[in-house]
Formats: structure tokens, C-alpha cells, sequence
């Protein structure tokens, strides 16, 4: 049967803008309180989409979440109308009003891990939401992507929802971006590879300094539970704390991998050695081989990596069976990145060929073509099960984007948080959203008696 990767990418929300919320994330700190521009942020992401589609891969689009988050607002104790609420906050305690209007929901790499039927005991595609517990901001995310989740991928015969781990740093869990998957091909059995940032409960490995490390060895080993991995399929590896400490937040700002390939930075991993010793063995065991390619820190440097998001990159497969990289223009800014990257496909190895998208709405929060996007593999009976509404093309591209340039505004600063009106147009857009790709009632707004 044939099989897919399917690439799911976020919607950007029409509440886009840059809060200064992520402490750890570079981008997101240094870029606070500048005015975003939502409605070029949605357009970025669906040329993205479009591009991807029109090169014949398999593309979808997530649905973005309810902001400002009133409900949130409430359970901190503002009461009244919902245009109370948001204007008490804004006076009494703005960076809760800036947190729950984030539309940090749109880096889909972060909304869950997913482990393909092919990996899982009973044969179905496993989904985790991630708890986004490190961040107050992200941790208000779950309930609503669980929901929205849910109406993608209904039918329980062949897709199976796990509620987000238990919402306490212990188990932070950030999702897709600390993990990849390794394989022949998609619809055969493969290896699930989850890095961690720390350990929760066991004081021998090291933590970071100055940085969060986000997710734990004892979050990705209760997904893999969760999924029914088995342990020939599955390898665990620690970050470098030394790079969480220089800005790499998540696993996918270091790496990047898909297919037999690892695509990383040397500073990326501890115990780099045994960790590609292990990939290599458990991919021979499924009748795969592994490849691994390493950028030298000579030649890209970690903050190169950081500033670049060179790692955060799509590497996909194509039907020839060579690979293409898609990343963010600012790779192409980057001198050393670029002339790395020049020598990359020229190279005759798996990587062929690269290509350039501004994204720089995204990016100036942290956000690159990797985070934009959740990777379901999929054969061709699971694509038949999934929604779809959420599928994309040449139509639904184009009502997508009359959508977002009929309710998004073009510009958003931290004063227009505050506006109620705000709250009314992003209803009135999600409403309108959730009949386009045909969801029902996910948000909390609809979902009220
Ligand atoms: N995978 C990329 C995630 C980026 C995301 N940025 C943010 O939430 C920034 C939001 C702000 O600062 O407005 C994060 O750090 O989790």
C-alpha cells in the first residue's frame, strides 16, 4: 500500500503578534513589542502550503486557536463581560492579557507527537497532545488543539488522541519538535527518536544554566508508552545543554531528520557517538540504513544555527527518492549557512536541493518552516479516514486566503490587545473558519451552552 508524510501546516491566527513571551527563545525576546502584521503572517504561511502542494507532496492546514483566550482570562479571576475581562486585565495585569492572546498556536510542531500505525502495537496513528507546560502561554493551547485534533483525524479505527501528559514541568512535553522519525519508507515500521532536554527525576544528567529545557526523558518515554512504541523502535538522546543555554529551545532548531537521514548540528547532542550507534543499529534491524550528516562548528557556528534556523528546516522526500530542504530566507543572509548550504547539494549526497521562503512574520517569534508544520505518515487508507476539509488545495488555498484578507488586520501592537473589538472579529473569523474546513464546534466560544 502506498504511504505518505503528510505535512499539516498551522494557520497563523489572526491575534499574530510579537509578545515577548518565550524566555530562552532569542527571537521571541529580542523581537517584544514590536507591531506584528497577522494578515501577511497567515499569507507566508499558506504560500508555504501552496508551494508545497504544487510541488506534489502531500500538504494540510490546522486551524488556528480562540484569542484572546477569555475563558483563560476567567480562570485568573477577571470576571463580567467578556469585554470586561479583557479590559480589566489589560489595565491590571497586561502581560496575562498579551499571554492569552498569543497565537503561538500556529508552530504545529509543538501541538503533538505522532507515531505512525506502522511503529504503534495496535496498528493505529497515536497522537499526544503536548502539555506546552514551560511556557503559561503554550499551556493554555491543549485543550482546544486536542479538540481540533479530534475532528481531523475522528475515525477511531484507525487514529487513536491521548490527552496531554500531566500539566506539571516534570512532564514538559513540547511535541513533534523533539522528535523524528527514521524509516525506509513511510508505511514501514521505523525508529521513533525523542530528545530530551532534561531529566525530571534522575540527577544524573545534566540541565542547562540559563535556559529552560523544556521537555524531559520521563515526557517523551510516557509517549512512547502511551503510543505502544516498542524498545527496538525507539532511541532517546539528551540536547547539549550548552545550546539550550545559547537559544536552541527546542530539538528542532539543532536538527533535522526524515527518511534514513539526520541532518545536524555537532553541538546538537550529548553522547553524539552512542546515539548515532544506536540509531544505526535499530535502523538495520528494520531493514533501513541511516545516514547521518553532520555540520561542522567551523563552519556554522551554534548562533549561526540560531539566527539562520538553517535546522529548521523541512527536509522531504521527493518521488526520485532525493531530498529537498525548505528553508526560511534567512538562511540566505547568513554567509557562512549559505555557502554551506551552496556545497550541501552539490555534494551528491540525499540533500539535492534547496528552497528559500519568507517566513520572517514567523520567525521574528521564533518560529521557522519546521515549526509551521506537523508531520503525520500516513498510508493510503489512513489519508481516506482523515477530514477532508483540512486537505489542501488549489480551492481551499484560495478561500483561505479571501478569508484571512477579509477578517485579519495588518497591523497588531500590544495596545490593540486591549481592544474588544479584537475578540469579536477573531469569533467572527473562526466561525466562519471552522465551516471552511468543515471542523464543527472546536472552540470554546462554540462549544458554550
Ligand atoms: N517551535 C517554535 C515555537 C516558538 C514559540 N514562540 C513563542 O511562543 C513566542 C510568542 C511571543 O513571544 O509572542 C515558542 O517559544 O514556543
Amino acid at each position: 500500500m502506498k504511504s505518505f508524510e503528510v505535512n499539516f501546516d498551522g494557520l497563523v491566527g489572526p491575534t499574530h503578534n510579537y509578545g515577548g513571551l518565550s524566555f530562552g527563545n532569542v527571537a521571541s525576546q529580542s523581537n517584544s513589542q514590536q507591531a506584528s502584521n497577522p494578515r501577511e503572517a497567515a499569507r507566508q504561511g499558506l504560500a508555504k502550503m501552496k508551494a508545497l502542494m504544487e510541488m506534489g507532496f502531500q500538504q494540510g492546514v490546522l486551524a488556528p486557536q480562540e484569542r484572546p483566550d477569555v475563558a483563560a482570562l476567567r480562570r485568573l479571576g477577571f470576571g463580567g463581560t467578556d469585554a470586561q475581562v479583557i479590559q480589566r486585565a489589560a489595565k491590571e495585569a497586561m502581560p496575562l492579557l498579551v499571554a492569552s492572546c498569543s497565537a503561538s498556536s500556529m508552530w504545529v510542531a509543538n501541538a503533538a507527537t505522532v507515531s505512525p500505525s506502522a511503529d504503534t502495537a495496535d496498528a493505529r496513528v497515536h497522537f499526544t497532545a503536548a502539555n506546552l507546560n514551560c511556557k503559561y502561554h503554550r499551556s493554555i493551547e491543549h485543550p482546544t488543539t486536542s479538540r481540533v485534533l479530534g475532528a481531523m483525524f475522528a475515525n477511531p479505527q484507525h487514529f487513536a488522541h491521548h490527552a496531554a501528559l500531566p500539566a506539571v514541568a516534570q512532564f514538559g512535553d513540547e511535541g513533534a519538535a523533539n522528535h523524528t522519525r527514521f524509516c525506509r519508507a513511510y508505511g514501514e515500521a521505523g525508529v521513533e527518536f525523542f530528545v530530551f532536554g532534561r531529566s525530571a527525576f534522575d540527577a544524573r544528567y545534566p540541565a542547562p544554566q540559563k535556559y529552560p529545557a523544556r521537555q524531559t526523558l520521563e515526557a517523551s518515554q510516557a509517549v512512547a508508552r502511551l503510543h505502544g512504541l516498542s524498545d527496538d523502535g525507539v532511541v532517546y538522546a539528551q540536547q547539549n545543554p550548552a545550546v539550550i543555554d545559547q537559544g536552541v529551545f527546542h530539538n528542532d532548531v539543532i536538527a533535522v531528520g526524515n527518511g534514513e537521514v539526520l541532518f545536524y548540528h555537532e553541538d546538537a547532542f550529548l553522547d553524539t557517538e552512542a546515539m548515532l550507534a544506536e540509531l544505526q543499529a535499530k535502523l538495520t534491524r528494520c531493514g533501513a540504513s541511516f545516514k547521518a550528516i553532520c555540520v561542522p562548528r567551523a563552519q556554522v557556528t551554534v548562533e549561526d544555527a540560531v539566527r539562520s534556523y538553517l535546522f529548521n528546516s523541512q527536509l522531504l522526500s521527493r518521488e526520485d527518492g532525493s531530498m529537498l530542504l525548505i528553508v526560511p530566507e534567512e538562511c540566505r543572509n547568513n554567509e557562512r549557512v549559505w555557502a554551506y548550504l551552496s556545497a550541501l547539494t552539490g555534494q551528491g549526497g540525499p540533500v539535492a536541493e534547496v528552497k528559500v521562503f519568507d517566513l520572517k512574520q514567523s520567525m521574528q517569534n521564533g518560529g521557522g518552516p519546521a515549526c509551521l508544520r506537523l508531520r503525520v505518515a500516513l498510508n493510503e487508507t489512513e489519508l481516506a479516514a482523515v477530514n477532508p476539509g483540512v486537505i489542501m488545495t488549489a480551492p481551499l488555498y484560495d478561500t483561505l486566503t479571501q478569508w484571512v484578507d477579509k477578517h485579519y488586520r495588518d497591523s497588531l501592537s500590544e495596545r490593540d490587545l486591549a481592544d474588544p473589538q479584537l475578540l469579536l472579529e477573531c469569533r467572527t473569523a473562526l466561525d466562519e473558519l471552522t465551516q471552511i474546513l468543515k471542523l464543527g464546534s472546536v472552540y470554546p466560544f462554540q462549544l458554550q451552552p
